[in-house]
């Protein structure tokens, strides 16, 4: 069965794109392998069916990255907290990649790997998606990095996507919706980012639905245009 609706996970290599897939839809966090390609699991949602595509952010792979947005209804774009490189790849060489995706396209940007940071322990708890630590909080905290992007960044790059996409800001989704922290390895926000994107994607799919049987009707007019033509024609 074709899915009703896509979402494309895009960013750079390492960011963990993979990993975040994968606490969401196998509830764990486990050893990744950098992905080839592509690949994609399907969600239901309500009475939707959703492919959600997971891509390679190595250079190699690059050039599938449009074909796996073609008609996409959402892109989430990912880069690490840590890694101020990250980010400015998702404007540089990720965001061109979305041009092939639907006119109403959903952009989420997802900060992950806020586990690493000296702000973690900070962060408020969400129900039922952070483990407690393996290790006392002191030692913890000796061991954190600098956060190196800050939700400020992936506001203005939000702002910057509309932009490029020449949309209005006071008719899309509010940049401090759609810019996320995340864990994937304590799974902290990883749900509430796909449930978030899933709700928002619907009348997306409901419109791509609409367009898809308006296109069906148009190509019955030319058929039959076509053939008025050709028995006129004999
Ligand atoms: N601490 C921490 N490590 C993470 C997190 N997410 C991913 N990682 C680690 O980061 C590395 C890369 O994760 P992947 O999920 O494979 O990254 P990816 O974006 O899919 O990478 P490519 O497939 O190569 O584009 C792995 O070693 C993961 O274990 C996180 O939230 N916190
Ligand atoms: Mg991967």
């Amino acid at each position: 069965m074709k899915p009703d609706g896509k979402v494309v996970l895009l960013g750079d290599v390492n960011v963990g794109k993979t990993s975040l897939l994968q606490r969401y839809t196998e509830r764990r966090f486990r050893d990744t392998a950098s992905t080839v390609g592509g690949a994609f699991c399907l969600r239901q949602w309500g009475p939707h069916s959703i492919s959600v595509w997971d891509t390679a952010g190595r250079e190699q792979f690059h050039g599938l990255g449009s074909m796996y947005c073609r008609g996409a209804a959402a892109v989430i774009l990912t880069y690490d907290v840590t890694n101020w490189q990250s980010i400015l790849e998702l404007e540089d060489r990720f965001l061109a990649l979305t041009d092939t995706a639907s006119a109403d396209c959903i952009f989420a940007i997802v900060g992950n790997k806020v586990d690493l940071t000296d702000a973690f322990a900070f962060l408020p708890e969400t129900e039922g998606e952070r483990q407690p630590p393996e290790q006392p909080i002191n030692s913890l905290i000796s061991t954190k990095l600098k956060k190196q992007v800050h939700m400020s960044d992936a506001i203005a790059l939000y702002k910057k996507i509309l932009k490029y996409k020449m949309l209005d800001e006071k008719n899309a989704p509010a940049a401090e919706k759609m810019c996320f922290e995340t864990s994937a390895k304590t799974g902290y926000k990883v749900d509430h980012v796909f449930e978030t994107v899933f709700e928002m994607v619907v009348p997306v799919i409901l419109q791509q639905k609409t367009e898809g049987s308006l296109q069906t009707v148009d190509l019955n007019n030319i058929k039959t245009t076509k053939n008025i033509q050709s028995s006129c024609c004999k």
